[in-house]
């Protein structure tokens, strides 16, 4: 793998978000993914959703004329045509009432609909390669990436599913009552009108502007309050050891003051934009007349009697007055329109960074050829039995976001038989190696050869912090694998529960009530330490790869029990290279690194076993 950069993400510093081209390049991506073709799911939604609403105007239309039909059967006393007329409308309005309330519930179901094409497009792309590692530990500019795919994306979708059936219908409406406002008045009507909601547009979007960068504001302080309850959650125990409550309380209610702060700046700002709204729709309404006031007072109609006059005002201003109220409606949908373009700047940051970290991590896999990934390994188990694992020319290696220098120019290859023993003193950057090998960091210098492959026949690496997933403990035991390997029913149970015995954990057997018992605790509350760290080493010996990556994975455990954990993965036939404070791990070694800060190092040989 060569790697010419090092591993340091800047902050960028991104533009303010507006409603601007960005904006429209950002939504006009994500509405790329939503409706991605014409024969898509949700093309099909909103095509039903548009012919639901035109019927839905037809219909309205029919009964704002039932009224003026009441005055002509009531007038002439036609019991008759009373009768007929009630049954009509009363057809019309449960047939209304159902059209309304289908469109309601095809923009809920395409609300589900975009949530899911978003949601799950943004994970294809989070949970690839390590891009979610380095989102959330090294890019400092997107934050809060939990809170953008799953809140920012809902909200997104609700408000924007909020808006479809008013929007969708604007341009038919708009034509229609052009139209007829042109037949009415001529060229005046429509041209005062337009020229009436572009004026609109442009103080509306001058409000609108503050709204949008206030609310990806907000929304990043949501994430940081969230994200604080999360912490407490997470680390509930050692938080109650240090009587925590008065601090963190104090801690949490500083984000939540923070949160309400900008909540409230952002109500001022739209204080703003609701009076702009409000003065529009209803200076719109005066509108109509002032366009039929003209003429008349220009004396175009000077030879009309005042009956005609009346009765053409009347025309003119219904049709009028339907077309800004058209124009008023969308509008009204500035509100809405501002809280899209926030989430759709958050949204839209987000897949730029997962698109360019994603390609860089096709990139690499290609330039590497090898075969990183822990999904492929269940199709094809690695068959490159390379008798060397990694080689390093002169890799140097440096902190991210930072010019500290941890090793310079370090010559390694790791092979089978050679145990590696990594130490050195804390901060040195031990694990940092590691993360190199394991390709979450880049070097900064230098070539790194991963010539094998993740997995069963390949390495395993054992972090610092052990890791467990949601599940059972037959999914603890063969975890990254999701399916069972080899594929081998209830042999592979013995397997389970020899290494289980190996790793000293037959009685959590006995607590899970069986491997396949679902159970809903918490892994990391109810295992100790050493518990867990006897866990990942079940989960080592059952994956048996040729390379075992251990970063101190014993230092919760007595002496005598590393012994007869390092001894079983000699035995297994396991290459180790581990990371570790204790003298006692030197004899399972047969070399030693030993980093000394700032770029030093030294490899020796040991007498090893
Ligand atoms: N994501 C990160 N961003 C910036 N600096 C980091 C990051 N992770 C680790 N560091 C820094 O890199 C240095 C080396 O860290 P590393 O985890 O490799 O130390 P180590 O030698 O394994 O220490 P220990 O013996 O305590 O485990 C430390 O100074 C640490 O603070």
């Amino acid at each position: 793998m060569k790697q010419e950069k090092g591993p340091a993400y800047g902050r960028d510093s991104r533009p303010q978000p507006q409603l601007d081209l960005l904006f429209l390049q950002r939504f006009g991506r994500i509405q790329a993914i939503l409706f991605p073709r014409w024969s898509s799911q949700n093309v099909l939604m909103f095509l039903t959703l548009l012919s639901i609403a035109l019927l839905e105007q037809l219909v309205i239309y029919q009964v704002g004329l039932i009224p003026s039909q009441y005055y002509g059967v009531l007038g002439s006393k036609d019991f008759s045509g009373f009768k007929s007329l009630t049954a009509i409308a009363v057809i019309f309005i449960i047939i209304n009432s159902t059209l309304k309330s289908l469109d309601q519930f095809i923009c809920n179901l395409m609300y589900v609909s975009w949530r899911k094409s978003l949601t799950e497009y943004l994970h294809g792309y989070y949970f690839q390669g390590q891009v979610y590692y380095t989102l959330n530990v090294l890019r400092e500019d997107v934050d809060n990436p939990d809170q953008r795919i799953s809140q920012d994306v809902e909200r997104f979708c609700r408000q924007l599913s909020s808006m479809a059936s008013k929007l969708i219908l604007s341009p038919f409406t708009l034509s229609y009552y052009t139209y007829q406002c042109f037949q009415s008045t001529g060229w005046l009507g429509p041209v005062s009108i337009f020229g009436y909601f572009v004026i609109g547009t442009v103080v509306n979007k001058v409000l609108m502007s503050p709204i949008v960068s206030k609310l990806v504001h907000q929304e990043k302080l949501e994430g940081d309050f969230r994200f604080k309850h999360m912490q407490i959650r997470v680390n509930a125990e050692s938080a109650a050891f240090y009587r925590a409550g008065r601090v963190e309380h104090m801690r949490t209610d500083r984000r939540l003051q923070s949160l309400l702060h900008t909540q409230r700046e952002l109500m001022g700002k739209e204080l703003w934009l609701y009076i702009g709204i409000n003065t529009f729709d209803y200076l719109g309404s005066i509108l109509s007349y002032v366009v039929i006031a003209i003429p008349i007072f220009s004396g175009v109609y000077g030879d009309l009697d005042p009956a005609q006059l009346s009765a053409l005002v009347s025309k003119n201003a219904f049709v009028s007055i339907y077309l800004i109220s058209c124009f008023s409606q969308l509008i009204d949908l500035s509100a809405t329109l501002s809280d899209v373009a926030g989430y759709t700047h958050r949204i839209g940051e987000l897949l730029e960074t997962l698109l360019s970290l994603s390609r860089k991590h096709r990139d690499c896999e290609s330039e590497t050829k090898s075969n990183w990934d822990f999904d492929k390994i269940e199709v094809w188990p690695c068959h490159r039995k390379a008798d060397t694992a990694f080689l390093l020319e002169r890799v140097s290696l440096s902190l991210p976001s930072s010019d500290k220098l941890l090793i310079k120019d370090l010559n390694l290859k790791i092979s089978q038989g050679n145990n590696l023993l990594i130490v050195g003193n804390t901060g040195t950057g031990k694990t940092s190696l590691l993360r190199v090998l394991g390709g979450l960091w880049d070097s900064t210098r230098g070539n790194v050869h991963m010539l094998t492959c993740f997995g069963p026949h390949g390495v395993v690496f054992l972090p610092q912090r052990p890791f467990f997933t949601d599940g059972t403990l037959r999914e603890q035991v063969i975890y990254p694998l999701k399916k069972i390997y080899p594929d081998s029913g209830s042999v592979d149970d013995e397997r389970i529960l020899q290494f289980l015995e190996l790793a000293g954990l037959s009685d959590l057997l006995v607590r899970t009530g069986g491997l396949d018992q679902q159970v809903d605790w918490n892994w990391y509350d109810i295992l100790s330490p050493g518990e867990m760290q006897r866990l990942s080493f079940a989960r080592l010996f059952y994956l048996q790869p040729r390379y075992a990556v251990l970063d101190e994975a014993t230092s919760a455990l007595t002496e005598e029990v590393e012994n007869e954990l390092y001894c079983t993965c000699t035995r297994l036939g396991m290459t180790l290279i581990s990371v570790g404070h204790r003298t006692s791990l030197e004899k399972f070694h047969s070399w030693i690194l030993k980093l000394s800060g700032r770029g030093r190092w030294e490899l020796t040989r040991t007498e090893g076993v």
